[in-house]
């Protein structure tokens, strides 16, 4: 088979590791229980023909050994059949294990920069639908057909002792059924089954967005073109569906053909070797019965080969996801993190795509410890930009950066951003309790820890009023939260993190004024003896957490000038005063 067929699903069994072991183990077992169900049909016709024979001709017939043969093969077959369950079943869950640990492992280092281009409903279908493809793989291509392929060659080497036409003719239609057929199947079901794979995740992307968004369509009468829209993809699925299990019926219904004419042929190839004495009655009905039993492991290779278009399909998509390059390379040897991460930025430029414009064209900024800066400017002016690049999850191109009086480049991109905690507009909550939404941000706290956060992050009372108090389930995006609290969890776990350098993004946009102003006192306090980077398009109600504002316009900073102090009584202050 050509490597472009098998080269996905090659790298797919490199990546499997040590778990091919247990795999192996699943065909093996597999492999003895299918002999045993073939030798157990070839003996007991053996069997049956013979002592027919002996009733008719008053023979004396040993029927020990078969007998014994036959309990042996029907024990082994059904022992097998047992065992084979439990080794395939673990090989199957440690496969999906293994790949989704692999895929994941893989694809944190990618994020945001390489996984922003795939929608989510894109990157979601890619690690459920497509992993899923791959673990069925073992159970559904791979058994099949290395079962197949060794069982084959023994049942032919047995005929082939008794009578070697017997074994041609059996090889011959053998090789049409699991040679021929199969590469027909494999090029007639490409096209659908690869159709298929891509257009499940578009239509998986339509049916998450006319879920979210079913209000506004509703309000502006756009539901029934989106309705349209997913009524022809599933119809398209549909039809590729019928195409396959057509195509699939077509080349089941080719076995059983060619099984009775190897049948056939085997019963007059036998006849005529009985006549001229070469063999016996009893061997010419095994001859048959093992065909036949050849033909039974063969009958499963259509629906294996029709999958196997998809499952490709399915594995490429994965290795094109995990073959892309990190936005940012760690260096070969890290330098050890400084003990200030003084700030010095000279000249730095920035841009998306070669072609793209410079998002950064020479930036020049000192931001040494402990300095509390506004970047401030129009949409698209580079604020973010200046943030990715500092994070290092978007590479800089020109000018150099200095981390602790060091190039950044110098350090591993995790121990830069283990130095910056970030509070922003759209922090994400995830779907579960309270406290292990906090614990996102320092797994190993204690409890007195987390609740010093929480009192700081003046979130306190709402965690009281909260039905299971830490415990309580969030929902999908904190959902049960108001966004100011929302924000609130965000700053607890900035303060939990407890990092020298604050990257505040819009943190009060999307508030009302007075859910902003409720805030200042908690970003006050997680300001307190940190390098401050805010980053607003206006200042206006922030000033407090800052002294100096620089002003960006296309790329470049154009003023650089200090900002009046504003003093804010401090969460800790407000309670000392309180008690
Ligand atoms: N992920 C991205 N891919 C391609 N271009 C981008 C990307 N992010 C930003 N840009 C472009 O870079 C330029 C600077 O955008 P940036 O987001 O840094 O500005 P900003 O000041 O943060 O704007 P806003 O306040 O709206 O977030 C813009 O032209 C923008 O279109």
């Amino acid at each position: 088979m050509s490597a472009s067929v098998t080269g996905p699903l090659r790298r797919f069994w490199r990546v499997l590791g040590s778990q091919r072991r247990w795999m192996m183990l699943g065909v093996l077992v597999s492999l003895i229980s299918t002999l045993a169900g073939i030798a157990l049909m070839a003996i007991a016709g053996h069997f049956i023909a013979s002592m027919a024979l002996a009733g008719a001709t008053g023979a004396v017939l040993n029927y020990y050994t078969p007998a014994a043969l036959i309990r042996a093969m029907a024990l082994l077959r059904t022992g097998g059949r047992y065992v084979e369950r439990l080794v395939n079943h673990e090989a199957t869950l440690r496969v999906l294990s293994r790949l989704r640990l692999w895929l994941f492992d893989r694809l944190l280092p990618l994020a945001p920069a390489r996984t922003g281009f795939l929608g989510s409903a894109d990157l979601f279908s890619r690690l459920r639908a497509d992993v899923d493809r791959l673990e069925h793989a073992y159970l559904g291509i791979g058994i099949p057909i290395v079962v197949a392929l060794l069982a084959l060659p023994l049942v032919l080497a047995v005929q082939a002792a008794y009578a070697w036409p017997v074994a041609v003719l059996t090889a011959v239609a053998a090789t049409a059924a699991a040679v021929l057929l199969p590469r027909w199947l494999i090029v007639r079901s490409r096209a659908p089954s690869e159709a298929m794979v891509r257009d499940e995740a578009a239509l998986r992307a339509e049916v998450g967005d006319l879920v979210r968004g079913a209000a506004e369509l509703r309000l502006y009468g756009a539901d029934a073109v989106r309705e349209a829209r997913i009524h022809a993809l599933t119809d398209a699925q549909q039809m590729r569906l019928a195409r396959l299990d057509a195509l699939q019926e077509r080349g089941q219904s080719l076995i059983p053909l060619l099984a009775q004419a190897v049948a056939a042929g085997t019963l007059l190839l036998g006849a005529a070797a009985a006549r001229a004495d070469r063999l016996a009655g009893p061997d010419v009905v095994m001859l048959v019965l093992l065909g036949l039993a050849a033909f039974e492991v063969l009958a499963v290779l259509p629906e294996a080969f029709t999958r196997w278009g998809a499952t490709r399909a399915a594995a490429a998509r994965v290795f094109d996801l995990v073959d892309a390059e990190p936005a940012v390379e760690d260096p070969a040897a890290p330098a050890e993190p400084p003990s200030q991460p003084d700030i010095s930025l000279r000249g730095v430029r920035l841009r998306y795509a070669e072609d793209a414009p410079w998002a950064l064209d020479g930036v020049d900024l000192e931001l040494p410890f402990g300095s509390r800066v506004a970047v401030t400017g129009a949409s698209g002016a580079g604020k973010s930009s200046l943030a990715a690049a500092l994070l290092r999850f978007q590479p800089f191109e020109g000018g150099r950066m200095m981390w602790g009086g060091r190039s950044i480049t110098d350090y591993a991109t995790d121990d830069v951003r283990a130095a910056i905690a970030v509070v922003e507009q759209r922090t994400h909550l995830f779907d579960a309790t309270l406290i292990e939404n906090l614990r996102v941000a320092r797994p190993d706290a204690t409890r007195a820890q987390i609740e010093a956060a929480v009192h700081a992050a003046q979130l306190s009372e709402c965690v009281a009023a909260l039905p299971d108090g830490y415990d309580t389930w969030l929902g999908e995006g904190g959902a049960h939260l108001s966004g100011g609290e929302a924000r609130r969890v965000a700053i607890a776990r900035a303060l939990l993190a407890d990092r020298p350098i604050l990257l505040l993004d819009e943190p009060t946009e999307g508030l009302d004024a007075a859910t902003a102003q409720s805030l200042m006192g908690a970003l006050a306090t997680l300001a307190e003896g940190r390098t401050v980077l805010l980053i607003t398009h206006r200042l206006e109600g922030l000033s407090y957490l800052v002294d100096r504002r620089v002003r960006m316009e296309r790329g470049r900073i154009v003023a650089d000038e200090a900002v009046a102090s504003v003093s804010v009584a401090s969460c800790s202050d407000r309670f000392s005063t309180t008690h």
